[in-house]
């Protein structure tokens, strides 16, 4: 039996339940916002549980899910001992040590004695302490944003992706504290013990990896074929077709970066191909 656990609620609830469901696990009984707590999946041997983020990686860490997926923000909060398997590309944060934008303070070492209200103590203080500057951690459980503004605080430590609630709330960054990724991650005793969990992985993989290629198709007149085999660059060559036709004419299929298809489309039109499709992939497993 595999437990993974994954977040109930919040920024990384939809996108969990989204990838998981196009690597094949969809989550039976819709796994709705932060009410359902245990969750069956296609495969008999797996079970989702629903958790905060910020709990999973101790429940990771002591075995109670054999897999998770939350922030390494939280994993190192946490001081989890865990395996981090597979950036999942999404929820990508910082850490960011801000003042308030009237504050004199310019530069990390100008916090030495002062107060720093954060709802990460232990990075917190880890920065500091490598830095041999000597401040007062206060933790809070949130809005740690206000914390400057009431004099709890001379400065905050907080995670921020765009900026724009320090911005709204007047506060400036002085520094990043720490830069964080989702990840997957694994129990140790797990990781060795349960085979299954590596197919997790690479289901999981197979998504992201897919998400950046695209399935290519086109027919190219036999006199311009040679052209067309210059520019599809492919994974291991484009797979060509003959078809019927009134005039000698091939089909050629290739999987492309996603990124390329702009450019690529508009040459390929100029060397001939014509009836071009782009298809997404949902898994690609090299
Ligand atoms: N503003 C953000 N931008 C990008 N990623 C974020 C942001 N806030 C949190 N995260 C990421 O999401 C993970 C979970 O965040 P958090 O524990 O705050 O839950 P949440 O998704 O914000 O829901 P809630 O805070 O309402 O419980 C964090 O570990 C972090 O990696
Ligand atoms: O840089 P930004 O894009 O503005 O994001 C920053 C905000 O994101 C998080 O709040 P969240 O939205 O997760 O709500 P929460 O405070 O309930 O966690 C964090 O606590 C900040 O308040
Ligand atoms: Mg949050």
């Amino acid at each position: 039996m595999i437990r993974i656990a994954i977040p109930n609620k919040g920024r990384l609830h939809e996108p969990t339940l989204a990838i998981f469901k196009d690597a094949g696990l969809p989550v039976y009984g819709g796994g709705n916002e932060s009410r359902q707590l245990i969750a069956k999946t296609s495969d008999p041997d797996i079970t989702f549980i629903f958790a905060r983020a910020a709990d999973i990686p101790l429940f990771v860490e002591e075995g109670t899910a054999d897999l998770g997926i939350t922030g390494l923000d939280l994993v190192v909060e946490r001081g989890a001992s865990i395996e981090c398997l597979t950036d999942l590309k999404y929820g990508s944060s910082r850490l960011v040590l801000a003042v308030p934008e009237s504050s004199p303070i310019t530069k990390v070492e100008d916090l030495a004695g002062k107060r720093i209200a954060t709802e990460f103590p232990e990075i917190t203080r880890n920065f500091f302490k490598e830095k041999n500057i000597d401040v007062e951690v206060i933790e809070v459980s949130g809005a740690c944003e206000m914390t400057p503004h009431i004099g709890v605080a001379d400065a905050i430590v907080d995670i921020t992706s765009s900026g724009t609630t320090m911005m709204i709330n007047k506060l400036r960054p002085v520094s990043q504290v720490f830069e964080s990724k989702v990840y997957l991650i694994a129990n140790k005793d797990s990781l060795k013990q349960k085979d299954k969990i590596s197919d997790v992985k690479t289901a999981i993989e197979s998504v992201l990896l897919a998400k950046t290629k695209r399935y290519i198709m086109m027919n190219v007149p036999a006199g311009n074929l040679k052209d067309v085999e210059k520019i599809i660059p492919g994974m291991n060559g484009p797979t060509i077709m003959e078809v019927e036709a009134p005039e000698p004419t091939f089909a050629v299929h290739a999987v492309v970066e996603a990124d390329q298809i702009f450019v690529l489309i508009r040459k390929l039109k100029i060397v001939g191909a014509r009836d071009i499709l782009v298809l997404p992939i949902e898994r690609l497993i090299p």
